[in-house]
């Protein structure tokens, strides 16, 4: 199957780098005006000026005249498997009571921890098929998900095996990540340690069943401490896990330093991270994933300071934190809107933070993220004359048509009728 994309009014092949983007470098991008792609059996086999390639057959001829084309997005950091939903809490929400106390009232996660556990496998599977789908029509083709709603062996492990199988199943790529030390449940209220032992003791399991590739904790007051947290991921990665950390979200308690000291992939959220801890970031390899929709939906005022972990020289990259009770949108192109408005990221950066660095974060720098030859076919053709205009023109879906390994997944429908 042979489909050229010709006469591409902008194109952004995010090739320019190997590794991650970091500091100054994310300044910087190469589009190309004129081009043309071909893809034959779900590989990019040809990146070309148009007039080189418009007279080649192919089965089907999509005129990108006008449009941006993209790499396909990658999410790096979502909750997708959960059960139930938390609507209700949007009045305390609006009272201003705050997350953590939400949390402490045995809300919040909590909450979504009792409608998991009571979910069936095929509820939890139908629902994150449901959202996966939602998520391609933004333009996301390949996404992180992580358990965290079970914090017992039997609903940890039904949700890392319905991610497991929704990665199979539906044609974007899933990235599974153990989130066992999400919140601390009533049962270890006066044990925390206990549960992260409990937690600890899956990790042969799920290694061996390929059941997950990273290991993450929540490190926040009345969750877990930078101490449980050190020793936890220690563990985590004397079994041969890749580490990530919800660091700095609420309180400063030094989470992105921890990240930094422990070789963490990445460090999430890090709105509050110290001046100290920005200053490691950017001298490390660990990549900063920023979840601005997590400050917006909360209410909170302190974005993380993007501007200064990118001039201390930080690879830094987006997501939507896609989640019931903290960031309840797939809505990627919102947050990138969200980053050029309230952390007053470039569109340059914006785009290497929702491919390049994204991909990294989850250790598909190789294959996700950019538009190569010989790189399979994840690629999104947007109704915008260019990359500018994506975080301009906030709260619509731009897409046209996206793609996945080659294969159109969706394509805008105009009015019916
Ligand atoms: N803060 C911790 N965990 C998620 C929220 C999960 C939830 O509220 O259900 C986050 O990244 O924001
Ligand atoms: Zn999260």
């Amino acid at each position: 199957m042979r489909i050229l994309l010709y006469q591409i009014g902008q194109l952004l092949t995010m090739d320019d780098h190997d590794g991650p983007v970091r500091g100054k470098a994310m300044q910087k991008l190469s589009t190309y005006e004129g081009y043309a792609i071909l893809i034959e059996d779900g590989k990019v086999v040809r990146i070309a000026p148009s007039d080189e390639l418009e007279q080649v057959t192919a089965d089907e001829k999509i005129d990108c005249r006008g449009k941006l084309v993209t790499p396909g997005i990658v999410e790096p950091h979502t909750h997708l498997v959960f059960g139930g939903s938390r609507e209700h809490e949007m009045a305390l929400k609006q009272q201003g009571v705050p997350y953590l106390e939400i949390l402490k009232q045995g809300g919040g996660i909590l909450s979504t921890v009792r409608s998991t556990r009571e979910a069936s496998e095929k509820d939890l599977y139908d629902k994150a098929m449901f959202h996966l789908d939602r998520m391609a029509q933004f333009g996301i083709t390949t996404v992180e998900a992580k358990s965290g709603y079970g914090m017992d062996r039997e609903t940890e492990l039904k949700q890392l095996r319905v991610a497991q199988k929704v990665n199979q199943d539906h044609p974007l790529e899933v990235v599974l990540t153990f989130l066992g030390a999400h919140a601390i449940t009533e049962d270890y209220r006066d044990n925390p340690d206990a549960l992260l032992d409990e937690m600890a003791k899956m990790f042969p399991q799920i290694k061996e069943e390929s059941l997950a590739e990273f290991v993450d904790i929540f490190t926040e007051t009345g969750v877990f401490t930078v101490e449980q947290s050190r020793r936890y991921l220690n563990e985590a990665k004397k079994c041969g896990f890749d580490i990530k950390l919800h660091a700095d979200e609420i309180d400063p308690l030094g989470g992105t330093e921890l990240a930094v000291e422990l070789g963490a992939v990445s460090g999430d959220h890090l709105a509050v991270a110290t001046d100290e801890g920005i200053r490691k970031l950017g001298q490390s390899e660990t990549i900063g994933v920023l979840l601005p929709g997590t400050i917006f939906y909360l209410g909170k005022g302190d974005y993380a300071r993007a501007r200064t972990m990118i001039e201390a020289g930080a690879a830094i990259a987006l997501s939507t934190d896609f989640n019931p009770g903290s960031s309840v949108t797939e809505n990627i192109q919102l947050i990138m809107s969200l980053a050029a408005l309230k952390m007053k990221m470039t569109p340059e950066e914006i785009w290497y933070a929702v491919t390049t660095n994204a991909a990294h974060a989850i250790n598909r720098g190789d294959t996700a993220g950019k538009i190569i030859e010989g790189n399979q076919g994840d690629i999104v053709i947007w109704d915008a004359p260019n990359y500018q205009y994506i975080p301009y023109h906030y709260g619509v879906n731009h897409v046209n048509t996206v793609m996945k390994a080659g294969r159109i997944l969706y394509q805008r429908g105009g009015l019916i009728g």
